[in-house]
């Protein structure tokens, strides 16, 4: 199978492995033109059986949604028999195991992440998608402690648009919307306020709002929507989750009052920017400019170049370029002869 890494070697020294899940496998590795670490997520076409649409959704999904709290998908390597998926790394792990770590989150901090999942979420829904999986397993940390989201492998994007009744039962139960739970026709991005409000109780509570080791009577408790307040919720807490868990999902709060909630807004300037900084419609021309003078081009040959969005070499240094220029950080990539082409 070393034939199969040929590619992927000649681009980014593999490191160790990080992550292996059910059908991936995650490796950290460096880019070698430039010097970034980034995460590989390999995958062999053989073992994913069914699960090959899953991953063909997620690589779909990550080239059209691009946010600086989205996890950028750098390059897609694909061979024989394995997917290499290269993407933006996050060596903050993952915000599961941050929580766990501060048993639970001052609400300064919960908002503060709180705001950078709507951020996510909204211009997700603005492009017509739903995540349908939101939990603190899918959202990990970047060496700047801001929040990235994974796992688009459940992502729909329904042909009527976000209007359109879903029907596929999925996601994790604990985080499961009642009108999923109980198999009726749901709409993707009620559910998803759902799961968010789920995803807030834990990171003000340290626990989930709904649990028990039986599924059937996770259901039943979620279908009932009774949950535990601690007493250290503020008032203002308890009102946005009991807004955002409502059982029936029309009297659930919408994205739009979401956004500008007093609770979300409380401590911060303005409303929640969901806008996407790193639009892959308005080329970064620094960037660019880096880009053209490192492959001997023209500024307007380079951005021809970019804009083909092959998922190549090309979209990997611009991504890697970008993440740093977003940073504020100036990555220079070496003059290519020390690379010897
Ligand atoms: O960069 C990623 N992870 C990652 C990188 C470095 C470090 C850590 C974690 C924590 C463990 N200590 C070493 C530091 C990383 C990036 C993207 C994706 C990814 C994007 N779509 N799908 C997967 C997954 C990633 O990881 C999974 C993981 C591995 C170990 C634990 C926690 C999380």
């Amino acid at each position: 199978a070393s034939s199969e890494y040929d590619v992927i070697r000649s681009r980014y020294h593999l490191k160790e492995t990080i992550g292996s899940g059910g059908f991936a496998k995650v490796k950290l590795a460096t880019h070698l033109a430039s010097g970034e670490k980034v995460a590989v997520k390999i995958m062999d076409k053989r073992a994913l059986g069914d699960d090959l649409p899953r991953v063909k959704t997620e690589i779909t999904a990550m080239k059209e949604l691009v946010h600086q709290h989205i996890c950028t998908l750098y390059e897609v390597v694909e061979t024989k028999h394995k997917i290499f998926m290269v993407i933006e790394y996050c060596p903050g792990g993952e915000l599961f195991d941050y929580i766990v770590a501060k048993d639970r989150l001052k609400e300064s901090e919960a908002r503060k992440f709180f705001r950078q999942i709507l951020s996510a979420v909204a211009y997700i829904h603005h492009k017509g998608y739903a995540h349908r999986d939101l939990k603190p397993e899918n959202l990990l940390l970047d060496d700047d402690q801001n929040l990235k989201l994974i796992d688009f492998g459940l992502a729909a994007r329904p042909k009527g648009g976000m209007e359109q009744h879903l029907d596929t039962c999925c996601g994790s139960p604990a985080y499961a919307a009642p009108e999923l739970v109980s198999g009726k026709q749901y709409r993707g991005a009620e559910a998803d306020i759902w799961s968010m409000g789920v995803l807030l109780y834990a990171l003000l509570c340290g626990f989930l709002p709904f649990d028990d080791d039986h599924v059937a009577t996770l259901y039943k408790k979620i279908l009932k929507g009774e949950y535990e307040e601690p007493r250290w919720l503020s008032d203002g807490s308890c009102d946005l989750l009991k807004q955002m868990l409502q059982i029936n999902p029309k009297k659930r709060i919408s994205m739009e009052e979401l956004l500008i909630h007093p609770w979300v807004k409380k401590g911060h300037s303005g409303t929640v920017h969901w806008n996407s900084k790193c639009e892959k419609n308005n080329l970064n021309t620094e960037c660019i400019a880096e880009m053209a003078e490192y492959y001997g081009k023209t500024k307007d040959d380079m951005m021809t170049i970019v804009t083909q969005w092959h998922y190549d070499e090309i979209t990997a240094v611009y991504f890697l370029l970008l993440n740093n220029f977003v940073r504020g950080c100036r990555l220079k990539l070496p003059p290519r002869s020390s690379l010897g082409e």
